[in-house]
């Protein structure tokens, strides 16, 4: 399964195709919309999020709501658009489009000077147009759609944010259900109403001081079977995969699993997690300090992922800068931006390792239809029952 996705932030709409889907799977439209909806709340997000009402439309690969097997396309159309077709126009201009929102201060901690110079682009609006994050709204629908396929076979994905800034909140060991009932309700998506509050404050006061704020997002991933991704082969395990995916995030710049870099504090005995064995529960692990992974391969237990999110890059208080024409020192460029997105950023976090997952579990038990995949799950369980 592979998806490509294309699109400006300013520019008319967002397009993803998804291929190698398979056939027969029930799509819930209002299931993607709702995590579409989710990337877009969150506290700390700009006045961008109040202008758009993300909604997909799908435009190929769905009958009567279910997969044909065909690619899935899918649409989002950007509500701000009507505000930049002249600054966003795809026609060639007779006059010189100087002055059209051009952006020639680059902003320390974006795309804009590398993209340029790599590029060749003197508006540095051709780069920042295509590194911005509503990217990752096509890869929230791409992943919802996995997503939907995961819960056919009864995984689950939640996701809660661990830390905002300096404040940060002891991770919750809730069910599943619960940590998502909980963190859905939560501006900043924490269970604890204390850390809440601290969290609030810290991006009110960087808002406050035209500064901006990162942090940590936690992701679990329930349900999956025994042996997906593996060992033999570097592109074939799932943890890199996975990590791939989280550092592919706009601003994610680390990534752990289970304790992650914790172990290297820690003693072997400290670290490993002791099989256990009994008929009703086949082979268990004690602990989950691997956070679901040995050699590439999942254990079986939950999937643990942390990602890291640097702060927001474009300041209202600005840093230094240098004016690509005339090489003279400058504050960088104010492009209207968010204070902190770290919980959006985990509901991308969740749809993309969704993603991963999803296609390894069909790379391992992979089929034309659900129904071939049914009955492949089926074979291996009852394999592994009697090993
Ligand atoms: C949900 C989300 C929202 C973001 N919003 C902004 C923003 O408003 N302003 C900004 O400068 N960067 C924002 N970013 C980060 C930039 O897109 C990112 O820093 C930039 O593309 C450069 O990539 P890099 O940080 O991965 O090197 C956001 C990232 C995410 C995940
Ligand atoms: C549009 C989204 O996020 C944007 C990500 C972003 C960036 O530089 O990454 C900059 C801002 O763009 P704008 O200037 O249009 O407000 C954010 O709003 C989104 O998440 O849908």
């Amino acid at each position: 399964m592979r998806y490509l996705t294309a699109g400006e932030t300013h520019g008319p709409q967002l397009t993803a195709i998804i291929e190698g889907f398979p056939s027969n799977v029930n799509l819930n439209f209002e299931d993607l919309n709702h995590q579409l909806h989710r990337r877009q709340k969150g506290y700390g997000r700009g006045r961008r999020m109040q202008i758009e009402k993300d909604t997909a439309t799908i435009a190929g690969g769905v009958r009567h709501g279910k997969t044909t097997g065909a690619p899935i396309a899918l649409v989002v159309v950007n509500n701000d658009w009507k505000h930049w077709t002249s600054v966003m126009g795809i026609e060639p201009v007779e006059e010189d489009n100087e002055g059209k929102r051009r952006v020639n201060r680059p902003r320390p901690g974006h795309a804009d000077l590398n993209g340029g110079l790599k590029y060749n682009q003197k508006d540095l609006r051709n780069i920042l147009e295509r590194s911005s994050a509503r990217e990752t709204t096509m890869r929230v629908a791409t992943g919802a759609v996995a997503r939907q396929l995961l819960a056919e076979f009864g995984i689950k994905v939640a996701g809660q944010v661990i830390r905002i800034g300096d404040v940060e909140v002891e991770r919750q060991e809730l069910p599943v259900d619960e940590l998502i009932r909980i963190t859905e309700e939560s501006p900043v998506r924490v269970v604890d109403k204390e850390a809440e509050a601290k969290m609030i404050a810290a991006i009110d006061a960087a808002k406050e001081d035209g500064d901006t704020l990162g942090g940590i997002v936690e992701v679990i991933i329930e349900g999956v079977p025994v042996g997906l991704g593996s060992h033999v082969q570097w592109d074939r395990k799932l943890d890199g995969k996975i990590a791939q995916a989280v550092l592919s995030i706009q601003a994610f710049k680390g990534v752990e699993f289970g304790i992650g870099f914790e172990a290297a504090e820690r003693r072997g005995s400290n670290v490993h997690d002791e099989i256990l064995y009994t008929q009703e529960t086949g082979f268990r692990r004690r602990t989950n300090r691997a956070g679901g992974f040995e050699g590439g391969m999942t254990t079986g237990e939950q999937i643990i992922v942390r990602g890291v999110m640097k702060p927001i890059s474009t300041l209202y208080k600005p840093l230094q800068s240098v004016d690509i024409d005339t090489k003279e020192v400058f504050t960088a460029q104010v492009e209207r931006s968010d204070t902190c997105a770290v919980p959006a950023a985990g509901v991308i976090m969740e749809n993309v390792i969704a993603w991963e997952v999803a296609n390894a579990f069909l790379d391992k038990f992979g089929g034309d239809s659900i129904e071939e995949i049914r009955t492949n799950l089926a074979n291996f369980l009852k394999q592994v029952e009697n090993y």
